[in-house]
């Protein structure tokens, strides 16, 4: 049973938006949620910093008569996500290699 069902008794019903059912705990959550809407933006900046310095070398190796992909650099970004943020860094540096030289 979750939590929400088990305190409606005792608590104040919770704020629309939120899910927390105190003053204070709408706040914090909302101060947080800013914080994280700003970390998004600047996440979603960087990815994008990303996708255009990537094309850059993309451009420049097959301009020189190389491919696209280059699979033992993608292999080292891989393994560096991983180290760094277990598994799902795997999957999440797989997105990022898409975004930046599209599905091979
Ligand atoms: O580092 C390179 O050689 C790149 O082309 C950049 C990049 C990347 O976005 O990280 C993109 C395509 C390659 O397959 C490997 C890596």
């Amino acid at each position: 049973m979750s939590s929400e069902t088990t305190s409606s008794a005792t608590t104040a019903p919770a704020a629309p938006g939120t899910g927390a059912h105190t003053p204070e705990a709408v706040g914090m959550i909302g101060d947080a949620r800013r914080r994280i809407d700003d970390l998004d933006g600047r996440i979603i900046g960087l990815v994008q910093e990303r996708m255009a310095v990537s094309a850059v070398i993309q451009r420049e190796r097959i301009a020189s008569g190389g491919r696209r992909v280059h699979l033992s650099r993608e292999m080292e970004i891989l393994a560096h996500y991983r180290d760094q943020l277990g598994k799902p860094g795997t999957a999440l540096a797989m997105t990022l290699l898409e975004l930046s030289r599209g599905r091979v």
